[in-house]
């Protein structure tokens, strides 16, 4: 296989669902070994996105290949190579967590050996555990099993910790990066802000069934106006204007006793002098630098969630 072909490449990509576009000439490309992130608000179109690139869903245009293959014309072979993390309903109540482990290792010639998947997962102590009886993130961290027991070059995974406590989600996210140190590729579908800047070497904004942007986390935030947001509690009563006057800074706001004031280059250094010159304390201090939400918001005019 030549090194230089994208795992996933997307071009062009049109879907409609009667007069409905829901996927608007989307194009990007996914590298062998990088976790690529699809984020954007719900009804932005990235299920039906990766559904095309499952072969779930047969396009209105444009061209879609993964691992060099089509799709919806290499069907059989594309399932031996690609993991596709199974919807909730898709199990039986019943089935014990090694049972179902079992059964999908036996629709492939070379699976991964459970046993491994149950440690790497945390779940080998749930292993004679219903399915039903698991937990959100026990079932959520069994499905990525399942996605994973046909040794696949690449898997996707979609909502991954939709319903998770931040807890559960944490672990779920550090199994991913465990994932991808084993050499998987990634498409991970996402909603959270978080997620997607704790976890992708890349990402696509989508919106509207548009790709808005694809970029690093960090390249698509520098992207941003540099403004900074500094929240504290000043020791002493201070009026606003102390604030305006500085040329660095934008807005002063106040929230309750605390002082908001946004603005940009070396804003806080021009902030903490002119408290030190007053000999006022700030308490609480919090400075918040531009997000992806923020970078979002620049890109599309609407937030994320
Ligand atoms: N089977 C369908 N029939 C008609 N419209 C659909 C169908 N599936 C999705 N849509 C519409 O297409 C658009 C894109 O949906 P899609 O599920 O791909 O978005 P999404 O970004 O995955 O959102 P979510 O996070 O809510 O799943 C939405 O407006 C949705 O209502």
């Amino acid at each position: 296989m030549l090194s230089g072909m994208p795992i996933i490449d997307v071009r062009k990509l049109h879907k409609r669902y009667g007069d409905k576009v829901a996927v608007n000439d989307v194009s990007f490309t996914v590298e062998r070994g990088e976790i690529f992130g699809i984020l954007g608000p719900n009804g932005a179109g990235k299920t039906t996105t990766v559904e095309c690139i499952e072969g779930l869903r047969r396009p209105d245009g444009g061209e879609v290949t993964v691992l060099g293959l089509d799709p919806l014309r290499d069907t059989l072979e594309l399932r031996k190579r690609l993991g596709v993390q199974l919807q909730e309903s898709e199990l039986p109540e019943r089935i014990k967590v090694g049972e179902a482990l079992e059964l999908y290792a036996s629709f492939y010639t070379d699976p991964s050996d459970p046993d491994e998947l149950l440690d790497l997962l945390g779940l080998t102590d749930k292993r004679g555990t219903a399915y039903k009886k698991l937990s959100g993130g026990q079932k959520q961290r069994l499905s990525i099993a399942l996605s994973l027991i046909g040794n696949p070059e690449v898997a996707v995974l979609d909502e991954l910790t939709t319903g998770l406590d931040p807890q559960a989600r944490r672990e779920v996210w550090s199994l991913i990066e465990s994932i991808r140190d084993r050499g998987v590729t990634i498409l991970l579908v996402t909603h959270f802000m978080e997620e997607a800047e704790r976890l992708c070497d890349r990402l696509a904004l989508i919106d509207q069934g548009e790709v808005v942007a694809v970029d690093t986390p960090a390249g698509l935030v520098e992207g941003v106006d540099d403004e900074q947001r500094i929240r504290f509690r000043p020791s002493e009563p201070v009026a606003d204007h102390v604030f305006t006057e500085l040329p660095e800074v934008r807005a002063v706001e106040r929230q309750g006793t605390r002082i908001v004031v946004t603005g940009t280059g070396n804003v806080l250094y021009a902030v903490a002098s002119v408290l030190a010159r007053k000999q006022i304390i700030a308490k609480e201090l919090r400075v918040d630098q531009a997000s992806l939400d923020d970078a979002f918001v620049a890109l599309t005019g609407r937030k994320l969630d």
